[in-house]
């Protein structure tokens, strides 16, 4: 059994075993009790503790935030709101719980059906590091709010905060074992995926992973959501609001350092305003305060490990070879505080004079790196952005009502965003289209993803057989 080791800003801050079969299989054995249990309570009663999980992650709002800048090293300003979205996860899921329902359908003869939405059992939920307290929330949620249990490994880079979300369920009063975090990578991952008692996988994480997920779901016949990576566009018309448009690219780019799946990394502007974009985007991106991630006016931390920070400067390396200029950013920062000294910090970067072929804007970096590209015309630019083997997020700044909602349906893309970029309130279904996954997260929709409907015939005359 190997260590799960977890950094911040250079150092070891925690050591967690791995867990091994043995592990896996009595995490599975406490969730099937906890289920028994579980899916026996009515609706209200699985509310009143997501309501009371949610109220306790308010109030230990910042410790669970700074846990979470320490683990991940996103800013701690950016932390506060993931964790806002993880209790009004929590808030929205006890609401539907609570009102979760069948239908009721006449038959001839008096006779009728019914239909029970029914929990699936023990859910696996797999988690990537660079939301690890919003990913548990988000997968968590749901899943518990329709009646499951689940076992949640996070990624081994950020093993921390899902452990506090355990606590928070338990003291909340969720029987010992509907929520399990159990440590490890790829081994224990496979452990859980193999297990012939998992009802349902939701993953979220990179392509190849996704599709050896997959491949391990569909010999159980396990329902799966995925989550998975993205390329997504952002078109910017001519006329825009160029001040939003420009907030609206640095949100789609550099929240948590750039290592967001939805991100929208390819930035379409119109030829226009192309120059007058790029002055403004380039002197708001170099105004972005970058250092220790838990001062309250820092914006940007340093990238998860050191090999994802080589990987993204390689990245960088790549775009110039293959012509793309850099106008700012792109290379190692070295913060003047020593205690930062070994943090895996890098300047946000923009690219311009880049073409639909070159390896940034073809592949997801999942970091810190805008590419820039100018269109002519809303056919061409249409084309380009859905010219992707990705679909999961897709952006549109412009003041034309009829404009904005006709790209809107042509994009192929499981979320777009008409005049902002990477907000998510929890009302709105989260997913992929094409190879970003599918399933959804958020949303009314999620229930039918964790839930299972069963059809009761009910028969209320004599049988008519025919034999
Ligand atoms: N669509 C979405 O909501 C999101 C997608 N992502 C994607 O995730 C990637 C970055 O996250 P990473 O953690 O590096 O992804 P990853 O795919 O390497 O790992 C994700 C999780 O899967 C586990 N895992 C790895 N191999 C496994 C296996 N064979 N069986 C079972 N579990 C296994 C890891 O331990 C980790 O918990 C990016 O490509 C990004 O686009 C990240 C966040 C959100
Ligand atoms: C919260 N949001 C929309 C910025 C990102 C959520 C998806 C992810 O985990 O990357």
């Amino acid at each position: 059994m190997k260590s799960a080791l977890c950094f911040s800003l250079g150092r070891v801050i925690a050591t967690f075993a791995c867990s091994g079969e043995k592990e896996v299989n009595l995490a599975v054995e406490n969730a099937k009790a906890a289920f028994k249990l579980w899916s026996k309570k009515s609706g209200l009663e699985r509310c009143q503790v997501l309501l009371e999980a949610a109220r306790i992650i308010k109030e230990r709002k910042d410790e669970i935030a700074t846990m979470e800048t320490i683990n991940n090293g996103k800013s701690i300003f950016e932390a506060r709101l993931d964790v806002d979205t993880c209790w009004q996860c929590l808030e929205y899921y006890a609401g539907l719980a609570a009102s979760m329902a069948g239908e009721h359908i006449q038959l001839p003869g008096g006779s009728f059906g019914y239909t029970r939405r029914e929990p699936l059992g023990v859910c696996v939920g797999i988690g990537a590091w660079n939301y690890p307290f919003q990913i548990a929330c988000w997968k968590s949620a749901p899943a518990l709010a329709c009646g499951n249990a689940m076992i949640f490994k996070p990624s081994p880079f950020t093993p921390v905060s899902a452990l506090l979300l355990a606590e928070i369920y338990t003291k909340a009063g969720a029987p010992p074992g509907l929520f399990n975090v159990v440590q490890g990578g790829a081994a224990t991952g496979q452990f859980l995926c193999h297990h012939r008692e998992v009802a349902k996988i939701s993953f979220t994480g990179s392509v190849p992973t996704g599709v050896k997920i997959m491949e391990m779901s569909a010999k159980g016949v396990k329902p799966i959501t995925l989550e998975l990576g993205g390329k997504s566009p952002l078109i910017i018309f001519s006329d825009c609001n160029m001040e939003n448009a420009v907030k609206g690219a640095l949100m789609a780019n550099f929240l948590t350092q750039g290592q967001v799946c939805c991100n929208g990394t390819r930035v379409f502007v119109q030829k226009e305003i192309a120059d007058k974009f790029i002055n403004e985007v380039v002197k708001q991106t170099q105004k972005i305060k970058l250092g220790d991630p838990l001062l309250e006016d820092t914006r940007m931390g340093p990238l998860i490990n050191a090999p994802h920070l080589e990987r993204v400067l390689g990245f960088v390396k790549l775009a110039k070879e293959q012509g793309a200029t850099v106008l700012c950013g792109g290379e190692v920062y070295v913060p003047e505080d020593p205690k930062l000294k070994h943090g895996y910090y890098m300047t946000p970067c923009i690219l311009t004079n880049c073409r639909d072929d070159m390896t940034c804007v073809k592949e997801e970096i999942f970091g810190p790196v805008m590419s820039i590209l100018t269109f002519g015309t809303e056919a061409e630019v249409l084309e380009r952005a859905n010219d992707t083997t990705f679909g999961l997020a897709a952006g549109v700044f412009t003041r034309d009502i009829q404009r904005a909602h006709r790209v809107a349906a042509e994009l192929q893309a499981g979320t777009c965003y008409i005049n902002n970029y990477n907000v998510s309130p929890v009302e709105l279904p989260f997913g992929g289209y094409k190879k970003s996954g599918f399933g959804r997260e958020n949303g009314r929709v999620t229930i039918e993803y964790y839930s299972q409907l069963k059809t009761v015939c009910v028969e209320m005359g004599d049988v008519e057989s025919a034999f």
